[in-house]
């Protein structure tokens, strides 16, 4: 069997090689649907530990998870750095290890930058799928970085937008992200959500970047940048006018600032609407807050792994 006592080391470029959006929005939609029916998919996932580095104002977070029903087993380690934004070095690095779960021999090492940025942007556009309109048109980003980029790139696969608004603090990373997409960069974070359909917050902003008075009543947004109990992007009002989801209900309970600080009410996990167990509400304004959990790069981690040694001819 592949790698048994001798792992396979996977570069970030492997790793993108086997990745394709399409495919991982269905992967991921998949495994947040398990991740709400335990029982059936046996999946295993403490919620993830952080370890914060205050001299350097970072974190490092571990996630360990497995799936019975995939048989998969890894765990992420990631930093989370904002200080070195505007650096060579990104603000998240990642690597995942994954693991024969029959035996616990290390199968591979493998980036985990590009399987973060692409399967977070997948979690949303499978959430979006079920809780936005699906004749949304205005798409507006808060944030201009990795994940900015990635959302862009999964929205667009699933809806025909006739605009993209992106509103950032620092305008040339605003403005060149813009010009990769044909968007159009915002003064505010409230023109760019002025009548937008679909709304991505993907900031480090530990005070909330999107007011509730500016989404458009039907709206649909996508939280994905606080991830700390003490960080939110939302508004109080928004939270409170909005029906909010999260991806896994133990996690935004004990990381989420926008729904700790906010006081805001979970209706559901989206996992639960994806398997038909909770209503989608897709002409009202729903909050999809996602926090990232561990089965997603669990499953991104296998399904990269699997193309890999199926494309060398190997067991
Ligand atoms: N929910 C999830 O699964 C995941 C969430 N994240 C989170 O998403 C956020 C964005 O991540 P990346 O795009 O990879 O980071 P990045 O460093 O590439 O981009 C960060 C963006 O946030 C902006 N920003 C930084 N501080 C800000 C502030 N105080 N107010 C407003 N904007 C601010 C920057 O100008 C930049 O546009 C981070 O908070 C990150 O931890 C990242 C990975 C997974
Ligand atoms: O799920 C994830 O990998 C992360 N969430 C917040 C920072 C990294």
């Amino acid at each position: 069997m592949a790698g048994i006592r001798n792992p396979l080391t996977m570069s970030a470029e492997t790793v993108s090689k086997y990745l394709d959006m399409r495919e991982l929005i269905d992967v991921v939609e998949r495994s947040l649907g398990d991740l709400s029916d335990k029982e059936s998919s046996g999946i295993e996932q403490p919620v993830r530990t952080f370890v914060p580095v205050k001299k350097y104002q970072s974190l490092l977070g571990v996630m360990p998870g497995y799936s019975a029903k995939d048989d998969a087993l890894a765990t992420k380690l990631v930093s989370v750095c904002p200080q070195n934004a505007g650096t060579d070095i990104p603000t998240h690095l990642a690597t995942i290890l994954l693991f024969e779960p029959s035996n616990g021999c290390l199968k591979a090492i493998m980036d985990g930058e590009v399987i973060t940025t692409m399967r977070t942007a997948a979690a949303s556009a499978a959430a979006t799928k079920y809780l936005a309109r699906d004749d949304s048109k205005i798409l507006a980003i808060i944030g201009a970085g990795h994940q900015a980029r990635s959302h862009i790139q999964a929205l667009s696969l699933l809806y025909d937008f006739t605009e993209v608004r992106i509103w950032s603090r620092t305008k040339a990373t605003a403005t060149a992200l813009a010009h990769e997409f044909g968007a159009r960069v915002c003064e505010s974070a409230e023109e760019a959500v002025k009548d937008a359909d679909i709304i991505c917050t993907v900031t480090f902003s530990a005070t909330p970047v999107l007011q509730g008075e500016w989404v458009k009543a039907g709206a649909h947004v996508n939280a994905v940048g606080a991830c700390i109990a003490s960080s939110r992007e939302l508004s109080e009002s928004l939270t409170r006018d909005a029906i909010v989801y999260v991806d896994s209900r133990e996690g935004a309970l004990k990381e989420s600032g926008d729904i700790i600080i906010n006081k805001a009410e979970i209706y559901a996990e989206v996992g639960e609407v994806i398997l038909g167990r909770k209503e989608a509400f897709k002409h009202k304004t729903t909050v999809f807050i996602s926090l990232g959990v561990a089965i997603e790069d669990v499953v991104s981690a296998k399904l990269v792994y699997d193309k890999y040694v199926a494309s060398q001819g190997m067991q």
